[in-house]
């Protein structure tokens, strides 16, 4: 689409560029052949005056795009400066302004230009204003909007902590890193732009003859349109073709923006013949989760991302995976929870969930009794703008039936299971408002409020410090033991992974190189791969009250 909008909106520009050279004359020229229908001559007929329309319209491309992109620089130069401006100036002056933005943006950009443009006079340079500052607003709303989250990121807050004048924190850190939906808008707002102008010159404020432009012409053409109807033709055109090149050009950068846009659906497929690996790792079929023969490939450039792993986890059980960065342990957990990316496709002989086959259309609310997620970090996991409470109720509420009373109550005492001080005052609070480690209790609350089957915990201490991670490893162990959930627990690190576990896969560049079953005695001796060696070589052991662990005593 992108490049479809270049070439389109180069035949413009060229156009723009030489059709006054070569039909400058024909387009003003009066001919004896007046108001005439198309011919071979005047293949877009003739105006009153006996003037060619299809000489006019491509001559008239050069003064519309001028006047478009001059009238488009000149809003996004405007509102661009008012929107950075907005956000770095003080507060009062910050809100002040952000209420004249919302203002002015909740006019229609036709109405300001019309009113604008009565106020200037006729003429095209008064409408190209007009138009200009009818479209600052909404430059101003999307720049200050976009440095709302550009100005409070650490790099701009330093660079001002350090006495970087104003301006050049602008220019240098804000308006750089919003440069790409600002030249989308720019795109999208020439195109309406180019339609404002038509539309001025329409109503016969814009292009004043003898000056004229696409709008003026629609304007002559639309009054003989019973008569002449092919008048209108070639500057309706004309205005549509220039519109859709910016659109197509906009939509496109929209696209190239966003690396996911082109990316291809998730797809599972049931693998027709088990590979003879999975032979070898047999799976029992009256386990919790069955994974038999999975593999899971990157769709574009076909690099096999997780190959051939097999196992199982029983009802009641702790399995962890643990190995290096990129492996292929988060992948592996996403096809269990059917939370597979775009653009992946996994197959496997046997993928089961308590009974239900992981390949047939399992129902949300089947899904939500199976299995629960425990993300690595709790602070993207929860949606900053909802409370905990109405956040973390909805999936009872939608998906599970429940009243959203019934909801709330069944999360406060989830809320008191995980120790969180206050569980009803907690509902009604952000996210924001609480600690890491208290918005990584708040999920495995929300984890343990559908009763699911199975935990899928991806990294849930990572980024929590030592202390919160042993509060939140024996959480998950008294989830385990006193609900009797299952848990597939993700990590790198395997001192963390030995403290929690019943059994242990260590995996590396996407197989399974290591399986550890007998955690009571794990030492570098007693395991088999050089990369689990230097796994335990370099852990320090932890200690997780309630888990009874290899090498260490039980923690009371
Ligand atoms: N959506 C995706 N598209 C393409 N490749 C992906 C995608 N998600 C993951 N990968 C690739 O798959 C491989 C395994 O990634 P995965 O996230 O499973 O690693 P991991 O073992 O969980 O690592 P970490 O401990 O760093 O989270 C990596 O090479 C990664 O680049």
């Amino acid at each position: 689409m992108l490049y479809v909008g270049y070439v389109m909106f180069a035949v413009v520009l060229l156009v723009a560029v030489i059709a006054p050279i070569y039909y400058g004359d024909s387009a003003t020229a009066m001919t004896s052949t007046r108001n005439s229908g198309p011919t071979g001559a005047f293949p877009m007929g003739t105006d009153g005056l006996g003037r060619d329309m299809l000489a006019r319209t491509l001559v008239a491309t050069r003064v519309t795009v001028l006047a478009a992109i001059s009238a488009t620089l000149l809003a996004a130069l405007a509102g661009i400066s008012i929107g950075v401006g907005v956000w770095l100036a003080p507060r009062r002056v910050r809100e002040a302004s952000l209420r004249v933005i919302e203002f002015w943006v909740s006019y229609p950009a036709m109405l300001v230009a019309i009113v604008v443009a009565a106020i200037l006079g006729r003429g095209i340079l008064p409408a190209v204003l007009a138009i200009a500052v009818a479209n600052t607003a909404g430059f101003a709303r999307l720049t200050a909007n976009l440095a709302a989250g550009i100005a409070s990121r650490d790099y701009v807050v330093t660079a001002r902590l350090m006495g970087v004048p104003v301006g050049r924190v602008a220019a240098r850190h804000v308006v750089p890193n919003m440069a790409e939906p600002l030249l989308i808008l720019i795109a999208q707002a020439f195109a309406g732009t180019l339609v404002e102008l038509a539309g001025l010159s329409f109503i016969g404020l814009g292009a004043q003859s003898p000056a004229f432009d696409w709008g003026s012409l629609l304007n002559e053409g639309v009054k003989k349109i019973y008569t002449n109807p092919i008048l209108v033709v070639a500057p309706a055109t004309a205005l549509i073709f220039a519109s859709m090149a910016a659109l197509f050009i906009g939509d496109g950068l929209a696209a190239a923006a966003n690396p996911r846009s082109n990316t291809s659906r998730a797809r599972m497929l049931r693998a027709p013949v088990p590979a003879p690996a999975s032979a070898a790792t047999p799976v029992h079929s009256d386990a919790l989760l069955v994974v038999d023969d999975l593999s899971v490939r990157h769709n574009d450039s076909g690099k096999e991302l997780v190959s051939h792993v097999s196992f199982t986890i029983d009802r009641g059980e702790v399995l962890g995976i643990v190995g290096e960065s990129g492996s292929g342990k988060s992948v592996t957990a996403s096809v269990v929870a059917k939370l597979l990316a775009e653009g992946l496709t996994a197959s496997a002989g046997r993928l089961s969930l308590a009974g239900a086959d992981l390949f047939d259309n399992l129902s949300r609310k089947d899904l939500a009794r199976r299995v629960a997620l425990v993300y690595q970090d709790p602070g993207t996991a929860l949606n900053p703008a909802l409370t905990l409470g109405s956040q973390l109720s909805d999936v009872l509420v939608k998906v599970l039936g429940q009243k959203r009373t019934e909801a709330r109550r069944n999360l406060v005492e989830r809320f008191s299971e995980v120790l969180l001080t206050d569980p009803e005052g907690r509902l009604r609070q952000y996210p924001h408002q609480l600690s890491g480690g208290m918005k990584q209790r708040a999920m495995i609350a929300s984890a343990m409020s559908t009763n699911a089957q199975l935990l899928v915990a991806d990294e849930p201490t990572t980024a929590l410090d030592v202390t919160v991670q042993r509060e939140v490893l024996s959480l998950i162990k008294r989830m385990n033991k006193e609900m009797g959930t299952s848990v597939l627990f993700i990590s790198h690190d395997l001192g963390v992974v030995r403290a929690l576990c019943d059994r242990v896969l260590v995996m590396k560049e996407g197989e399974i190189v290591e399986r550890i079953d007998d955690m009571a005695h794990l030492s570098p001796e007693s395991v088999k791969h050089p990369y689990t060696r230097q796994l335990l070589a370099a852990t320090p052991v932890v200690h997780v009250p309630g888990a009874v662990t290899a090498g260490s005593e039980a923690l009371r």
